[in-house]
């Protein structure tokens, strides 16, 4: 079946709704499917009041604009949007094995192949965004969904932007993955991408985030770059993480520079290697 193409007008009418798949602040996402096509696609329901409520009608305007544009692997794509008179309906691409963020407190943490095979995707569509001068500021297990294949899809554009630019809108949930600049209101640029993709990192290796703390104190080691990584993490995997958690931007490793470290490039044929052999032996 071929996916839905943005440029016809779409209407709710046009899908059979399937089960919830998850919910979020302002609603709830369900499976759906385009009835003319079969087409498997998630429908993000969004209430237009708590919008409103939540002041973040701006923010969902800018996630349509940005995320309808971008076309990559390791990108979740938004296939169209349409509303009637008390709700915003968003048609998103399924991501067929769901949430990483659950796959990561069910595993506890990740081996070193796996997670480098997750960082170097992130790499692949942070360098895709950044081309385009896009932030998406808002990296966190929770904003990360896996596709059939196993491949990880990047999701959630509420925070993102065009570079650069400073902050106009209040601060809420987690703050473990916010850089220094962040905190401190800065004007920030694509480099907050980097920062945020060493925590990633981090918190798929040791389970926990590196400035994990009340928020108080999270916020003070962040600034003061106070965190430790855990003796059984593999010295290039600390390496790496400690070339990305820096307080100066400029000095965070470069996109270019992630791919091609010895940590990715080791543990990523280790991956791939095993990702084949369960394959070949799913294939029976
Ligand atoms: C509102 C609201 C809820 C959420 C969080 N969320 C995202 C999804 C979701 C999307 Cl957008 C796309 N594909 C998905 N596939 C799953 C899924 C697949 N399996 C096997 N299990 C799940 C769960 N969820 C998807 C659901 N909730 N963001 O804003």
């Amino acid at each position: 079946p071929q996916m839905p193409s943005s440029n016809k007008p779409m209407h709710l009418g046009m899908f059979e709704i399937g089960r919830p798949l998850g919910k979020g602040k302002f609603g709830r996402v369900y499976l759906a499917k385009e009835r003319k096509t079969g087409f498997l696609c998630a429908l993000k329901v969004l209430h237009k009041g708590e919008l409103k409520e939540g002041k973040v009608e701006t923010q969902l305007r800018r996630e349509v604009e940005i995320q309808s544009n971008l076309r990559h692997p390791n990108i979740l794509r938004l296939f169209g949007h349409f509303h009637d008179s008390k709700r915003v309906f968003l048609i998103i691409e399924y991501a067929g094995q769901g949430e990483l963020y659950k796959m990561l407190r069910k595993a506890g943490s990740f081996s070193e192949p796996r997670a480098a095979s997750y960082i170097a995707q992130m790499a692949a569509a942070l360098s895709y965004l950044h081309k385009k001068h896009v932030i998406h500021r808002d990296i966190k297990p929770e904003n990360i969904l896996v596709g059939s294949h196993g491949e990880i899809k990047l999701s959630d554009f509420g925070w993102s932007v065009h570079a650069p630019t400073n902050r106009r809108t209040t601060l809420c949930g987690t703050l473990d993955y916010l850089p220094p600049e962040m905190l401190r209101g800065d004007s920030h640029g694509e480099k907050v991408d980097l920062w945020s993709l060493g925590v990633l990192m981090y918190e798929f290796l040791v389970g926990c985030a590196p400035f994990e703390d009340t928020p108080l104190e999270t916020q003070k080691r962040i600034v003061k770059l106070n965190f430790k990584v855990p003796d059984f993490i593999s010295a290039d995997a600390k390496d790496l993480i400690t070339r990305l958690l820096r307080l100066d931007p400029e000095k965070r490793l470069p996109l270019e520079q992630v791919a091609q470290h010895p940590w990715i490039v080791k543990n990523c044929n280790l991956q791939t290697a095993r990702d084949k052999k369960r394959n070949n032996h799913n294939r029976g």
